[in-house]
């Protein structure tokens, strides 16, 4: 890779020597294997006709964890919660071990958030966005912070409003991988990306997870995201919980069939979609009928109530 300081940005000369930060000295407040990063227990959150119901879960070093489920399934909502941005009416939040109450800038200093906050600031330019944001982290590290710039093709002279949908997202992960986070939480980091930039964000986020033995939560809609490098899944249906851990535990679970096959051999059907071959089953993999479910597959099949 060529040189990183010959990024083109309009970064504060003061800001760039301000360097990097010793990498060793954020992994001395490393948590051991057995403490998970992120831990949710409970977490329950009402609105108006909608309730976010008992969630629980834990995201664990060195692993990458999908979060996914339909539109207002509330996966921004638990992201939200997580961050601080939204209070929960009840459950406990901890990372590394601590209670997220009283320990946020704690929490916030080993976390990158990417929570479509960028947006906000529409009317700023991308340096000043990172100017702001070195600021708050005591382990910035400018020059990664460069290499993403130029991986990305990111301009620092250029207005949040001026960033096409794709850049804007670069630009927040860019911001959420610069100050050596062993926590990532990403709200659908890869919606609004031709493919080619997708590959590079999961291919950055499968470097953080694998490679620096940090912890990544994102959601997504776009199910091949998640085989390309998913460890483990969150799947949340109306608020609630109703698939989690290792991805290929939970893939396995389930078969599809045609609805007749299905029928034929009494095999509970948890999901009907319609196909121009007729309508297709998602049963129990148990049920020895059908061929393995896909991700695409389970996501698709609607549950029965929902097609009635
Ligand atoms: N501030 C709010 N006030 C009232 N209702 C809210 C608020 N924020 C979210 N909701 C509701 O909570 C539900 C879950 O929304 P949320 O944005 O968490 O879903 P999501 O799974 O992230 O959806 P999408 O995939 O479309 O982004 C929706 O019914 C939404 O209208």
């Amino acid at each position: 890779m060529s040189d990183p300081t010959t990024t083109k940005t309009c970064l504060p000369s003061k800001a760039v020597a301000e360097t990097a930060q010793s990498k060793a000295a954020v992994q001395s407040n490393a948590t051991t294997e057995a403490t998970p990063l992120l831990e949710v227990r409970h977490l329950t959150k009402h609105y108006p006709g909608f309730t976010l119901d008992d969630i629980t879960f834990a995201i664990a070093p060195g692993r990458i964890t999908g979060f996914i489920g339909r539109n207002g399934a509330g996966k921004s909502t638990t992201l939200k919660c997580v961050e601080g941005a939204v209070h929960p009416d009840s459950g406990t939040i901890a990372y590394f071990g601590r209670p997220f109450a009283g320990n946020e800038h704690f929490a916030k200093q080993r976390t990158g958030f990417e929570l479509g906050g960028a947006d906000f600031y529409r009317t700023r330019r991308v340096a000043t966005i990172a100017d702001v944001t070195r600021r708050f982290y005591d382990h910035w590290d400018e020059t990664v912070f460069a290499r993403y710039c130029q991986l990305f093709q990111l301009d620092g002279c250029k207005r949040i409003m001026d960033l096409s949908q794709g850049m804007r997202v670069k630009l927040t992960v860019a911001l959420a991988l610069s100050h050596h986070a062993q926590l990532l939480i990403l709200d659908e980091p890869t919606s609004g990306l031709d493919p080619a930039s997708r590959e590079e964000v999961l291919d950055i986020l499968m470097d953080a997870a694998h490679r620096e033995n940090a912890g990544v939560l994102f959601s997504t809609h776009i199910t091949s995201d998640l085989d390309k490098c998913a460890d483990d899944i969150l799947y949340l249906r109306d608020g609630k919980l109703v698939g989690s851990g290792p991805l290929a535990a939970f893939k396995a679970r389930y078969a599809v069939a045609p609805l007749p096959e299905a029928r034929a051999a009494d095999a509970p059907v948890l999901g009907l979609r319609r196909t121009a071959a007729g309508d297709s089953a998602l049963v129990p993999s148990d049920a020895g009928i059908g061929h393995p479910a896909t991700l695409e597959d389970i996501m698709t099949h609607l549950p029965k109530e929902d097609v009635a």
